[in-house]
């Protein structure tokens, strides 16, 4: 007899990510279905066909979930939680529709769902939404039982996610040069976005000079400058930048890029260098070639020294806060107040995107906010 429970109201937990080539035939379909009705120039696509090539053709997206599922099946084995976790991308196989046919036939009904996107966007929440309201609606149409889905909340300030970007800080740091730690800067790298997309990006009432998604990323960035302000005694300068950049050149992205930020502070008389991609949950390639590759082979020429600090990962910080979430959500599903952990100026934040959270360009119907057309 096993003495797990289920945390009620939730029956299972779906991780949604994005999905990623397994091999070089992949590539080219794995491309198609990102850049779907999205306008990505073809010299782009060709470029970025390049950096998957370069890995063999896989991308490391999929074995980082694989390594993220095996931690939070065992920090919940290890808790008491029996609460069964399954994986479904919006990109790749395994597609989310077929995750979540899967979960019904297996019985359940009441779903938490976490996305491998930390922080408020059109991209890492929204779109997350839409796919899920899609798949929702397939199984509507082949009569199948359709699941309430809740998505968790966004957790960019959330302890289990800071403290070991912390650590990889303090880690990469210690690596440097010795001469050239004093006075190293830190690159706190993300995605770039339309600007256009950060201004919209959150609430309404965060809308506008770069919106939610800026905030978050700067209040991630100072709590960290913050904890290895007390571990070290130094408070290295820092600045968020952008990378991974697609899209028409016409088109305003989030600016400056971390090769161009990597120049400046070189000619700048800058000695060193920590790259930190807060932006990212795990290693996948936005950080392996964007940064690892790329921006390393800048500043290689540059001859200054740089570190890459880790990401999140399957860090067992990270598997906790999963199931501190999952457990602080059902008790707010139950009407119960909780304690929402959360670090940082900005607070816990919402359970429920309010309508004109993150919107699109084109309305679509998206699943697990306040416009829900699914209950
Ligand atoms: C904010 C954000 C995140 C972080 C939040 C999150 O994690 O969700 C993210 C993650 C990811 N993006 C990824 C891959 C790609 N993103 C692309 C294109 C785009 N990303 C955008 C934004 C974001 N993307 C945007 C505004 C576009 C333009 C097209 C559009 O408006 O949608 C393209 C097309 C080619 C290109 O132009 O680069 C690819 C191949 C992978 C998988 C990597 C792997 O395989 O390891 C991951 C985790
Ligand atoms: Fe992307």
């Amino acid at each position: 007899m096993s003495d797990l429970r289920a945390p009620a109201p939730y029956d299972a937990l779906l991780l949604l990510s994005f999905g990623g080539p397994e091999g070089p035939d992949d590539v080219v379909p794995f491309l198609a279905n990102v850049t779907r009705g999205r306008g990505i120039p073809e010299e782009r696509l060709k470029e970025v066909g390049k950096h998957y090539f370069l890995f063999g053709g896989v991308s490391p997206i999929n074995a980082q979930n694989r390594a993220l599922l095996d931690a939070l099946r065992k920090d919940f084995a290890d808790h008491g939680l029996d609460l069964p976790v399954y994986w479904g991308n919006r990109n790749w196989a395994p597609y989310l529709t077929d995750t979540l046919r899967e979960m019904v036939a297996d019985g359940h009904r009441r779903i938490a769902v976490l996305a491998t996107s930390a922080y408020a966007s059109y991209s890492g929440c929204r779109q997350y939404r839409e796919n899920l309201a899609e798949s929702l609606a397939v199984l509507e149409a082949e009569g199948l039982p359709v699941p309430r889905v809740d998505k968790l909340r966004h957790y960019f300030n959330h302890p289990g996610f800071v403290r070991p970007m912390v650590d990889g800080v303090l880690a990469s740091l210690a690596e440097l040069p010795e001469g050239a730690r004093v006075g190293a800067h830190l690159a706190f790298t993300t995605h770039s976005i339309p600007v256009s997309a950060a201004d919209t990006s959150g609430a309404e009432e965060a809308h506008g000079d770069g919106g939610a998604y800026v905030a978050e990323h700067l209040d991630v960035a100072r709590m960290i400058v913050d904890a290895v302000r007390e571990e070290t005694g130094v408070t290295y300068p820092w600045q968020l930048v952008y990378q991974s950049r697609s899209g028409a050149p016409h088109i305003p992205w989030l600016e400056p890029d971390i090769c161009d930020h990597l120049e400046a502070l070189h000619g700048a008389g800058v000695p060193a260098v920590v790259m930190a991609p807060i932006g990212f949950v795990s290693d996948h390639m936005e950080v392996l070639y964007d940064l690892d590759t790329e921006a390393t082979a800048k500043a290689a020429e540059l001859g200054l020294p740089v570190r890459r600090s880790a990401t999140v990962g399957a860090d067992p910080r990270f598997a906790a806060a999963v199931r501190e979430l999952v457990l602080e959500r059902a008790a707010t599903e139950l009407g119960r107040t909780v304690e929402r952990c959360a670090l940082g100026a900005l607070g816990p934040s919402h359970d429920l995107c309010p309508v004109g959270c993150c919107p699109a360009r084109a309305l679509k119907p998206a699943a697990a906010g306040a416009d829900s057309p699914f209950a």
